[in-house]
């Protein structure tokens, strides 16, 4: 899959071709269909399938502070598309001078000149351009005048309500990942590089591997089961997510895993972890001693539960 980053990087030779705007958080199914839609069109036309994103996503631009936690960074977004069979991506800078270009504009810059779009996909639902005034009504006509057809995906809809990234993270954040698996099609994961800690971990009895979360906010925290994929094998394990406040730090999110019974050394690999359960909320332990026994706990609960339940399908 090839990334183009703003449309100063765009070239005659990526003219021509199908695409789909939006922000494609967490790639759950509801995009997924958008994806295989444009996929089929793009070999009916014979040309490159392109998703337009913007980064950042128009919220963190017009409301950093409110913002809801990303589902996935930008990288793993962009390998989920690659997964989705996706050819190209543009990545426009969501800015001053973005947020003002009027739908036309927006249609007539983005999507004709630099695109040479030639068939549009959207969920009906969709909306752009500044105030949000281009609507699935407003593209229809200017394809009619452009050149290029346009057509509203049928909503995806689990019992009977709209996938969204938005029901993703509520139930990330109500602990429900069966749900979540349900709406994303896969456990929800989370990807990333393997640091130094502060050493710790081993004093109170269970190696853990931090992984570097790289985003400002997430969209979980807590102790939970989770799975880790380490050179092709699946393995049990338990990780905290979150602040850590019983040892204090920077007050910035960390994720830790202890991988049970594996001993080998982690440090610097990217490991992708899969949640599947919530133990316990994160907590403020008067001594070492008081974590140490917790952490002991929750070992033991992922033990039990890897025990009595055979492994999910998707952890094989
Ligand atoms: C399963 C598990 C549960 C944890 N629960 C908490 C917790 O409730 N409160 C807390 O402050 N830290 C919690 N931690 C984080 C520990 O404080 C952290 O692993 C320890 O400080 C070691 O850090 P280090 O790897 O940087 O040395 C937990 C860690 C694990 C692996
Ligand atoms: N469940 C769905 N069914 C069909 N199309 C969808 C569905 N969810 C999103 N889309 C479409 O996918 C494209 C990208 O959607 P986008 O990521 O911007 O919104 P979203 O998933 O609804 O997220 P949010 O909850 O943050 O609004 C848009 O064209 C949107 O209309």
């Amino acid at each position: 899959m090839q990334l183009v980053r703003g449309l100063h990087n765009l070239r005659p030779q990526h003219r021509g071709c199908v695409a789909t705007i939006g922000n494609f958080d967490g790639v759950h199914r509801g995009h997924q269909a958008i994806l295989e839609r444009l996929r089929e069109r793009a070999l009916e036309l014979g040309v490159p399938s392109c998703v337009v994103i913007f980064e950042p996503q128009p919220r963190e631009f017009f409301a950093p502070e409110l913002a809801p936690a990303r589902l996935a960074r930008l990288r793993d977004k962009l390998q989920l598309l690659a997964d989705a069979g996706v050819d190209r991506v543009l990545c426009l800078a969501f800015n001053q001078r973005l947020c003002k270009l009027s739908a036309a504009e927006f249609v007539d810059t983005i999507l004709v000149d630099g695109l040479g779009v030639q068939h549009l996909e959207v969920g009906d639902d969709f909306r752009f351009g500044c105030d949000r005034v281009g609507d699935f009504d407003f593209l229809q006509q200017a394809g009619v005048m452009r050149n290029f057809t346009v057509e509203a995906a049928q909503t995806v809809e689990l019992d009977g309500v709209r996938i969204s990234s938005t029901k993703v993270r509520d139930a990330l954040a109500s602990g429900d990942f069966s749900l979540a698996e349900r709406l994303l099609g896969r456990p929800f994961q989370i990807a990333g590089r393997v640091l130094h800690g502060q050493k710790l971990a081993r004093q109170l009895g269970t190696p853990t591997a931090n992984i570097q979360l790289k985003r400002r906010r997430v969209p979980l925290t807590g102790v939970y089961l989770v799975s880790v994929e380490i050179d092709g094998k699946t393995w049990p394990g338990v990780a905290n997510i979150g602040v850590r406040p019983t040892v204090s730090g920077d007050g910035s999110a960390h994720l830790e895993v202890h991988v049970l019974d594996f001993a080998g050394d982690l440090y610097g690999r990217r490991l992708t972890v899969a949640f599947h359960h919530k133990l316990r909320d994160e907590q403020r332990f008067a001594s070492l001693e008081a974590l140490k026994t917790a952490i002991n706990a929750d070992v033991a609960a992922a033990r039990a539960y890897w025990l009595g339940q055979p492994l999910k399908k998707s952890l094989k």
